[in-house]
């Protein structure tokens, strides 16, 4: 397991069941009255109801300021802390006519707006201008301090469909919701704590129509749930280990991609699955020397549960049949936080839903619990939210025992990997001492002596091989380590303890700070739709829904983008068939803030077909008015050269025709190009035929047509690129922006390929001169040798032997020269130089005709070739 130092893991089991272990006796107790909260006032008194246990940590607004000193955690008996929170009425609500149907009275109080008797009483109530940081920092921060402790903790968001429980779990860009901020937290204790060294792993499952899937990893679908003696778990879940909050976002935005999310008449993206993102947390003291009780292990489970739909719900086939689902699995769900809080209940039905079944060792009391209670204010949805506060004010009463992990089984990796080095230690320990101790004593007589000798030399060879093997494995076990310490994270801060400094320095550190973030939305990646998905439904409706042609296409678009929001900027998107989207402002709606220009869009809506290529555009939104940003964000090679091209001139608007201009001739210029590539090789052909018949005049005559028209078409592939060139130029302004820099890097490219290729040929050229410089050197010397051996024969000196050699030299030469000379000339040819030197053609048709001569004696010595050349052969 995590052999692959960062690689991800399949774990064997993964617990969902957080205190499986040490289950306090009595644990599922019935909660006593005086635990109970505030049940909901009769009377008709405008004094807010009892709030329940304020027993919340105080709201911090940065991670964990004071960082947990693991151990001694009391097992102080806590309620599930139970908050409920407000959005704002959506645009689909206003333009219904809904009023206000409850509203938050003060801080812990939510009332009816038309019978104000009825109030339920919470540990806090977060009206709608509430930020989601604000609500992380009472409902969610002291569950992750605790977990951060080794107490297993759980955040659920509950609600009806569209009540905000993705807005609260997850978030958008500009408002991260509680999983984000959880992961920051987590990651912001470990920079408090130096010291303690940390393992973070996570999994990311959906529960959808009572399947479980893996949405780390796509092809674990239909996983099942397992009990042992500790409790459930979800068998060969993916589990990843994370090193950065990035890290583990860019997990959750992939788990995110595949999720089930389908649209209804409420919500545009309703959530049509359960999820949980666990993060499993691994603790133990830095150092070596440390107790064993000090290792903890525990999870934080975030549950963005799926909306609870009403008959208000119009869904049909799949859609309904999701919804049944979801219902029957939160009414599973309420039935059993109903029986968990009524004091004669025998058996709690967990069984009958996967939700419960994998909750069940957290709903039965083991480790905190917070519910977020999400509702909307509309008197439309008015019998909802008070079935939802009915649900959040039993859950109020189940009873749990927050106590430390400490539980060391075969799940924890730091654990199982301090065990096997410190029993290979033993073993090697042992082994030595073997050697040492072997008896040496009763040695009587010679045979004796021989037969221990015999003994000790086979133990010794066994003993050799055994230590390398011990080696080899340790060896193995220490690149484990190595792997798995890069793994473990640890405080970047200066206070380690001595024993610190010793440790091997490639440990991963971390700075934890809020640059950590930076993975943080950067504005120019995304398209920023941040909508309320219900006025989206309304704009449908206005506009027609005719104008939509693929409702299914721009759902799943609209998704991606929206599921996106907080997370999605890990991944570019490239949008497809969006036709428009018009979404509404909502309270918390974020607001892009982008320095960049932006232009107001005439209609509201914002024309995502426009965008090709995925040009990185940028959509925000304050209020109804949406920008598109920015739509050169960064800065390419062919941006660069688009700058350096134009000065930083604006260039005309010509709409859509200049790539296809573009196009048109740089098809051309490749056409001309073919051409003139095929003109050159028929040249090359007929200058060799010529060579052969340097007579031919018919064959000179094509050449010379075949040269007319290389140039002629080098000269329009020039005229051409002048042109392309000059379009650009004469454009002041582009209409799109990343048409021109597609265009503009594909004449890069090509212009990059051209001189590439022709700094090549004029290498070769170049060297090749150089071999002929070398070879006319030559020649004078050999021209030399000829001459003396012309005047030996002359004056009647020379010998046969001399005549031969003569003969040799000759022919050797007359071979090289005709080598030379066609590969310099193919040379040239292939450079396209029109200048092709003229001594050349010259050189291959006397070598040729030299080579088809008889070459002996008398036959060189009656040689009379004296052509053009650039030097003589034989003068
Ligand atoms: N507190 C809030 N402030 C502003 N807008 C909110 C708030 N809560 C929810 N919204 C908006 O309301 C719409 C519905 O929210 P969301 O998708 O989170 O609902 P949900 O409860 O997850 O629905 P479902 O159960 O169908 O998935 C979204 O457009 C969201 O941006």
């Amino acid at each position: 397991m995590f052999s692959g130092g960062t690689s991800s893991s399949r774990s064997q089991r993964s617990s969902i069941s957080p205190f499986r272990s040490r289950k306090p006796a009595g644990s599922t107790k019935p909660p006593t009255a005086s635990s109970r909260p505030a049940t909901p006032s009769s009377s008709t008194t405008s004094s807010r109801p009892t709030p329940s246990k304020p027993s919340l940590s105080p709201p911090s607004s940065s991670a964990s300021p004071n960082p947990p000193s693991p151990p001694n955690v009391s097992k102080s008996k806590e309620n599930v802390t139970v908050t409920v929170r407000f959005r704002p009425l959506s645009a689909r609500e206003i333009n219904k006519g809904d009023e206000i149907a409850w509203y938050a009275d003060g801080d812990y109080t939510v009332r009816n707006e038309f019978n104000s008797s009825i109030a339920y009483g919470f540990d806090k109530v977060f009206g709608p201008a509430t930020t989601t940081r604000h609500v992380y920092d009472v409902a969610a921060q002291h569950v992750v301090g605790g977990v951060m402790q080794g107490i297993n903790g759980t955040v659920f968001a509950y609600g009806v469909t569209s009540s905000g429980k993705t807005h609260t779990m997850h978030g958008e860009q500009k408002s991260p919701g509680i999983i984000p901020l959880a992961v920051k937290d987590v990651f912001g204790i470990i920079q408090e704590t130096p010291g303690r060294e940390f393992l973070l792993r996570v999994s990311y499952l959906e529960i959808y129509n009572e399947v479980i899937n893996d949405l780390l990893d796509p092809t674990g679908q239909n996983l099942r749930i397992r009990e042992d003696a500790q409790g459930t778990y979800v068998e060969a879940i993916k589990e990843e280990v994370v090193l950065s909050p990035a890290h583990a976002l860019s997990l959750i935005a992939t788990g995110e991609e595949h999720r089930h999310v389908g649209s209804n008449n409420f919500n545009l993206l309703s959530s049509r699955s359960h999820t949980i993102f666990t993060l499993t947390i691994e603790s133990s003291p830095r150092g070596e020397n440390h107790d064993e009780e000090d290792v903890t292990l525990s999870q934080l489970h975030l549950i963005d549960l799926a909306g609870s739909e009403s008959s208000k719900t119009e869904t049909t086939g799949l859609r309904r049949k999701e919804g049944s689902y979801i219902n029957k699995s939160l009414l599973t769900l309420g039935t059993v936080i109903s029986k968990l809080t009524d004091g004669k209940a025998t058996h709690i039905p967990y069984r009958d839903s996967k939700l419960t079944r994998l909750l069940q060792s957290s709903l039965s009391g083991h480790g905190r619990i917070s519910l977020i209670c999400t509702v909307t204010p509309a008197s439309s949805n008015s019998e909802e939210t008070h079935n939802t506060l009915k649900f959040a004010h039993r859950s109020k009463r189940v009873e749990i025992k927050a106590s430390q992990n400490k539980i060391m089984d075969e799940k924890s990796i730091i654990k199982k990997y301090q065990r096997e080095i410190s029993s290979l230690k033993q073993e090697l320990q042992q082994l030595k001492r073997g050697m040492m101790e072997h008896p040496n004593t009763a040695i009587s007589t010679q045979e004796d002596l021989v037969n221990l000798k015999l003994q000790l030399e086979a133990g010794q060879v066994k003993l050799q091989s055994r230590l390398e093997e011990e080696e080899e494995a340790k060896a193995a076990l220490m690149g484990r380590i190595q792997r798995l310490t890069k793994l473990i994270l640890v405080s970047t801060k200066n206070t380690i303890p001595p024993s610190i400094s010793e440790r091997p320095t490639h440990r991963r550190r971390h700075s934890f700070g809020e640059d950590e973030l930076a993975y943080l939305p950067d504005k120019k990646r995304e398209y920023l739709v941040d909508d309320d998905a219900g006025s989206y439904a309304s704009e449908l409706s206005v506009e027609g829904r005719d104008e939509i042609t693929n409702l299914d296409e721009l759902v799943k678009d609209y998704k991606r983008n929206k599921r996106r929001g907080m997370l999605g900027w890990f991944k570019l998107k490239k949008p497809e068939n969006v036709i428009g989207l018009s979404p509404s402002a909502d309270s918390e709606s974020s607001t892009s803030g982008s320095p960049a220009p932006s232009s107001k869009s005439s209609q509201n809506r914002v024309k995502f077909s426009d965008l090709k290529d995925g040009g990185r555009k940028s959509v925000s939104r304050r209020g109804d008015d949406y920008t598109i940003i920015d739509p050169f964000p960064e800065r390419t090679q062919a941006g660069d050269l688009f700058g350096a091209a134009f000065g930083g001139h604006c260039l005309p608007r010509t709409g859509s025709t200049i790539t296809d201009q573009m196009d048109l001739l740089r098809e051309q210029v490749k056409m001309l190009a073919g051409e003139v590539a095929l003109c050159t090789s028929s040249l090359k052909r007929l200058s060799e035929q010529a060579a052969r018949n340097p007579e031919d005049s018919q064959l000179r005559e094509q050449m010379r047509k075949l040269k007319g028209e290389i140039s002629e078409k080098k000269l329009q592939i020039r005229v051409l690129e002048q042109r392309m060139i000059g379009s650009l130029e004469m454009t002041p302004q582009m209409s799109n922006n990343s048409e021109m820099s597609q265009a503009l890097s594909k004449l890069t490219t090509q212009l990059n390929e051209t001189t590439f290729e022709l700094e090549i040929k004029t290498a070769d050229n170049r060297i090749l001169q150089e071999q002929l410089q070398m070879k006319i050197s030559e020649n004078a010397e050999m021209q030399e040798t000829i001459l003396l051996l012309r005047q030996q024969l002359n004056s009647q000196q020379i010998s046969d032997s001399e005549a031969t050699r003569l003969e040799t030299c000759s022919k050797k030469l007359v071979q090289k020269n005709n080598e030379e000379g066609e590969r310099f000339g193919l040379c040239q040819e292939t450079c396209a130089d029109e200048n092709t030197p003229t001594s050349v053609m010259s050189l291959n048709r006397i070598l040729s005709l030299e080579d088809s001569k008889e070459c002996n004696k008398d036959a060189f010595l009656n040689s009379q070739i004296h052509v053009q050349c650039p030097f003589n052969l034989f003068s």
